[in-house]
């Protein structure tokens, strides 16, 4: 049977260069493109087209930051798919993002210099905003419209003879500190991306508690430092041009500078071909890239325990009837 594959922010960066490396891998499978812009989409898919002509690829409007948008896109899948046997959740934002020099600088002569190229650790701020569901962007975006669509399109997912896999694109940003169960949406901090990225992380083990046993498996990758529209927007893209060979540098010292969007996607498809039962709940699996420029994957434990994974879903769950509720009142 041919495995069919959604991926959302499937028109650029990363999300788009798992696509490309997808199809390269296997043709055969129906690839799906979960996209906000349909326009884009559109391109991407042409592009993806133009190097496989026989693929089978589609695209879906997604906005996961808005829930109606979400609840539409499921409901269009549901007609689409029987099932689905891979859901990359890969769409995720960093709106306005600020960086702190000084602590670049202090950072640059402290013993945890390798650390914060790694992690970008204390480096970044973010201007975070409230969407038209009353949510904060970030953690809607990255964390809550795809918990939604997870909800919605369970019956694709949920198969105990052959189970399907949801990868989240996570980050080594993620961080604990950066995180509270009393702001999971990180309304009050400057630190809405590490704080949804960590609020992923416990996602993931929580689903895998809930949903093993019915045939739903969740992962969570970091890619690494990649160079795309993410990330130019935190430094201008010439200053990003002008530093690259320094960047190459510090790759002798770090595995985590991935740079290309291709490079990055590689733990994203190695857990494509990975058997579920070998998935282990609480790893992160990074994308690294050697100083050589060599490919290959590296499992962390995560930062997390089961009972703030715990808490979190279920804060997620009350959320999830809130919304509902607001958004079709008739089913009150
Ligand atoms: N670049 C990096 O160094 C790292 C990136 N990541 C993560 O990788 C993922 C992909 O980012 P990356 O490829 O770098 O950046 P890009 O900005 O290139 O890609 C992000 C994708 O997400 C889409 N997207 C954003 N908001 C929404 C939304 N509301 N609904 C649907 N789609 C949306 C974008 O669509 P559109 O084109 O319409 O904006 C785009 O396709 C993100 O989750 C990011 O956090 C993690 C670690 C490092
Ligand atoms: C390399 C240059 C000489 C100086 C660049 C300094 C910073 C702008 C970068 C150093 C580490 C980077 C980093 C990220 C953004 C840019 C840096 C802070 C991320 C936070 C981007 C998004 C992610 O999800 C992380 C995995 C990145 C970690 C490293």
């Amino acid at each position: 049977m041919r495995k069919v594959v959604v991926v959302t922010g499937a028109n650029s960066g990363i999300g788009l260069a798992l696509c490309e490396r997808l199809l390269s891998k296997d043709d055969q499978i129906r690839l799906c493109l979960a996209c906000r812009n349909l326009q884009r989409a559109e391109n991407a898919r042409m592009a993806l087209a133009s190097s496989h002509p026989s693929a089978d690829i589609s695209v879906v409007q997604i906005d996961v930051g808005s829930v109606k948008s979400v609840l539409q896109g499921a409901k269009e899948l549901k007609e689409r798919y029987k099932r689905i046997d891979h859901l990359y959740l890969n769409a995720g934002i960093m709106p306005n993002p600020r960086i702190c020099f000084k602590a670049f600088i202090t950072g640059l002569f402290s013993r945890n210099v390798i650390s914060m190229f790694a992690t970008g650790e204390g480096l970044l701020t973010q201007e975070d905003k409230v969407t038209e569901d009353g949510l904060q962007e970030v953690f809607e975006t990255n964390v809550f419209g795809h918990y939604i669509l997870i909800k919605e399109i369970e019956p694709l997912l949920c198969n105990v003879h052959n189970p399907s896999q949801v990868i989240w694109t996570s980050s080594s940003n993620a961080r604990r500190s950066a995180f509270s169960l009393t702001d999971y949406q990180h309304s009050q901090g400057q630190e809405s991306y590490s704080s949804s990225k960590y609020a992923t992380d416990l996602l993931s083990v929580a689903l895998n508690k809930h949903y093993n046993k019915q045939g739903m498996y969740s992962s969570v990758v970091c890619p690494g430092l990649v160079m795309t529209n993410l990330t130019y927007g935190i430094l201008p893209p010439f200053f990003w041009m002008f530093i690259m060979p320094i960047m190459w540098l510090i790759r002798l010292f770090t595995n985590s500078f991935t740079i290309s969007p291709y490079n990055g996607a590689e733990a994203l498809l190695w857990l494509f071909s990975r058997k579920t039962e070998s998935l282990d709940s609480r790893a992160k699996y990074h994308s690294c890239t050697s100083g050589l420029g060599n490919n290959y994957v590296q499992s962390y434990k995560m930062d997390v325990d089961e009972e703030s994974s715990d808490v979190l879903y279920r804060k997620l769950l009350d959320l999830e009837k809130q919304i509902r509720k607001k958004i079709t009142p008739e089913n009150k």
